[in-house]
């Protein structure tokens, strides 16, 4: 993994995160609102003591503002500016003019505040517990919390070490967000296990940042032995040659003869819910287990998520350069990619060939049709595989296949909808050995879609509303509230009250 060390911010990417986010620096002036809970422990909190540089013994230092609390970050890094307690509502929709609700996470991955355009707002008792001084996350809409760039390095606690404390552990994640009824569409978890305990050892991984940009942090041993095993296992019945699809078109690999040209070559099982049920239980439960700690390590919900997707590549298979978000309405919502390695391969590595602003020439050669920026084409695919001849490990950021590991990378920009086009990787052939590996996908309209409607709202089961986001025809989909047509930028018509 010697090649995977992360590098410093770039001067762009540093200048574009604070045009970004200037307007969160500008909004320290706005109008006093207070919440009681918070402004209490505003008062009754102790500044930070510093050393006195001509004594040489510690001092407290006078905060700014006894109403400043916490440093508020941008969901996905940026500058940090101070959150004043007794304004937060009006700070936060000062610095997000567009956003119509804003939500603000721990560092432990807890949403602790929310407020929204229209008046309504979080109590804070959540927020009460957490530290003063600590940084909040704010994430805007429904768009998915993105970690940060900094640290490189953090830990992140992905649940129970022992296999059989899961249920405790299910109800923790799914639990409701701050002052909101449950949502319990979750995909691919019944919580059918009553485990009265979670108890015992936790599993602590250690996740990296090892791309800037694309976005690509990676952790090792996030899954046991046991969880590989049986996340192939509950695959292996299901599987079929994997398709891929170019311009919405599904592609029959088998027509190709050389298969060093195929796009895709390996094989593809999807594991739902109702196959998690009935294969045998143990299986299943691990299966279950190694779902909730991909959603841990995410810190993103099960219910926005696709089915689990088992990958098995033998000997010379591959997967040559795409983007997760490109191909497909089916697939256009994907905004995070959750990459597993059950196994270990000689070859095999996935590599993301414009990471870290290596080599950017194929991108600039793309012919951006701007009338659907989002849209991915042929000519976009077929250049960019050309141009790192399908599948190379000498530029970018490589992985090599390593049992237990995953590589959490983003398919958009943070806070928006927008694809992230140094995205592009591939997997390239398998030398020796068989590569085992699973794709969790979360999807923008899932994250979206699985939230309760307010009662006697209208929504909309026209199939393609799956694909509003992109499609630019409001006819084509409603949806009942209006921060959703406001996150689509008008592309889908709110329902008559
Ligand atoms: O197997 C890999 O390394 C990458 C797989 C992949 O990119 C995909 O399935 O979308
Ligand atoms: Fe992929």
């Amino acid at each position: 993994m010697g090649k995977n060390k992360p590098k410093r911010k770039s001067a762009d990417s540093a200048s574009s995160m604070s045009r970004r986010y200037i307007a969160l620096a500008l909004s320290g002036a706005a109008i006093a609102v207070t919440i009681a809970v918070n402004v209490a422990r505003a008062r009754s909190t102790q500044p930070p003591a510093t050393a006195d540089p001509t004594s040489g013994k510690a001092t407290t230092t006078q905060a700014p503002s006894k109403h400043l609390s916490w440093s508020l970050e941008p969901n996905g890094g940026g500058e940090p500016t101070p959150l004043l307690v007794g304004s937060w509502r009006s700070q936060l929709h000062g610095s997000y003019p567009e956003a119509w609700r804003v939500r603000l996470f721990s560092e432990a991955g807890d949403e602790v505040l929310w407020s929204e355009r229209g008046g309504k707002s979080s109590d804070s008792t959540a927020v009460a517990a957490v530290p003063a001084h600590s940084r909040l996350f704010a994430v805007i809409d429904d768009y998915p919390f993105m970690w940060s760039l900094t640290p490189d390095v953090r830990s992140v606690d992905v649940g129970p070490e022992a296999d059989g404390a899961v249920d405790a552990e299910r109800r923790q994640l799914d639990r409701p967000r701050v002052g909101e009824a449950r949502d319990d569409g979750a995909h691919g978890d019944d919580g059918a296990h009553d485990v009265a305990q979670a108890g015992g050892r936790r599993r602590i991984v250690e996740l990296r940042v090892v791309s800037e940009s694309p976005r690509v942090l990676v952790a090792d041993n996030v899954l046991s032995e046991a969880e590989c095993n049986a996340v192939q296992a509950a695959g292996l019945p299901l599987l079929e040659t994997s398709v891929t699809f170019v311009g919405g078109r599904m592609i029959d690999d088998k027509s190709a003869v050389d298969k060093a040209l195929q796009p895709r070559t390996s094989s593809t099982a999807w594991i739902n819910s109702s196959w998690l049920g009935a294969i045998d239980e143990q299986t299943g439960r691990l299966v279950r287990s190694a779902q909730r700690r991909l959603s841990r390590l995410a810190r993103l919900p099960l219910m926005g998520t696709e089915n689990l997707q088992v990958l098995r590549y033998g000997v010379g298979d591959h997967y040559h350069y795409h983007l997760d978000n490109g191909g497909s309405s089916a697939i256009s919502g994907r905004v995070l990619t959750a990459l597993v390695y059950l196994s270990d391969a000689q070859g095999g590595e996935t590599n993301w060939p414009m990471a870290n602003g290596t080599d950017r020439a194929p991108l600039d050669a793309v012919d951006r049709d701007l009338s659907k920026p989002n849209a991915v084409q042929w000519n976009h695919v077929h250049r960019l595989r050309e141009h790192f001849h399908n599948c190379q490990t000498t530029q970018g950021l490589t992985l090599a296949p390593r049992r237990g590991t995953v590589a959490l990378f983003y398919s958009i920009l943070p806070n928006s909808a927008e694809k992230d086009w140094m995205a592009w990787h591939a997997s390239c052939d398998v030398h020796s050995g068989t590569k085992w590996a699973a794709n969790f996908w979360w999807q923008l309209h899932l994250l979206r879609e699985k939230r309760a409607p307010a009662p006697g709202a209208c929504a909309d089961s026209e199939p393609s509303c799956a694909a509003w986001a992109t499609s630019g025809d409001s006819q084509l989909c409603r949806v009942p509230r209006p921060e959703l047509q406001l996150a689509a930028r008008g592309r889908v018509t709110v329902c008559e009250a």
